[in-house]
């Protein structure tokens, strides 16, 4: 059974059509990566799967049960992590402060736990010298790497991640993408990626291709086309 299954999907920003009879899947365990050019569609669909952009019409199904009807914070307690391009880590809050908000995705919310689970800091060590930090003052590989960690705390069985390595420099793009394979191998984790560079999207073990709203290639990465590269990575 997927862990994610999206079938049929449309979504509308007012009259825009802009997801149109998208199907994905997600298995347990697997790494999928979204790819396609700017303006595709991609966040987009994130942000649908997330509850923060209403479908018109179609199934978004989380382990067989259809989401539609559950709130953004109703979607991350039944453990779905989301982590926005951007990053959205509270700046004036100290890195503590950033990763103790990741448990009010845990049943109880902070009010119950107040355990930073040290595996965190075992896929990102940079974060465990900077506790006292402010978020802010983080260069932007490490506030990545801070809102990933912060999604982890909430011990989801899905993380969507949108563009993690965008804007960062390439020595931090190499220890993002090895995490994110840690993640997976280790914790059981099925993750969906938005990205851009090919070394990254070759990590996962299935893609999808995206244009104009629409699904319009898929399959195993080992299988990607120079054809596919070139026409749905700008990079
Ligand atoms: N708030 C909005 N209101 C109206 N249209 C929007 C809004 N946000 C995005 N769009 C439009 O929806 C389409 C899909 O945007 P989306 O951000 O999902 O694309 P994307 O593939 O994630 O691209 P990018 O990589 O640039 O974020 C685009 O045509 C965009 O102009």
């Amino acid at each position: 059974m997927p862990v994610l299954d999206i079938h049929a999907l449309n979504v509308y920003y007012g009259e825009s059509h802009i997801l149109r009879n998208v199907d994905l899947s997600v298995q347990p365990g697997q790494m999928v990566c979204l790819i396609g050019r700017n303006g595709v569609g991609k966040t987009t669909l994130l942000k649908t799967i997330i509850g923060l952009l209403q479908q018109r019409s179609g199934s978004v199904r989380f382990e067989a049960k259809e989401l539609e009807d559950l709130a953004p914070h109703q979607r991350a307690r039944s453990g779905i992590a989301y982590v926005p391009q951007g990053r959205e880590i509270i700046p004036q809050l100290s890195v503590k402060e950033n990763l103790l908000l990741g448990l009010e995705a845990l049943p109880g919310g902070l009010r119950r736990h107040r355990h930073i689970d040290p595996q965190v800091f075992e896929l990102f060590p940079v974060l465990e010298g900077f506790l006292q930090r402010r978020g802010g003052d983080l260069s932007g590989g490490q506030q990545q790497q801070l809102a990933i960690a912060r999604a982890l705390l909430g011990k989801p069985k899905l993380l969507l991640l949108d563009e993690p390595t965008e804007g960062i420099q390439p020595s931090v793009v190499l220890d993002i993408e090895r995490a994110v394979k840690r993640i997976v191998a280790t914790t059981g984790i099925s993750v969906l990626l938005v990205e851009q560079h090919l070394h990254f999207v070759r990590q996962a073990d299935w893609y999808y291709a995206m244009q104009k709203g629409g699904m319009v290639a898929s399959g195993p990465t080992a299988e990607l086309s120079k054809d596919v590269v070139d026409r749905f990575l700008s990079v």
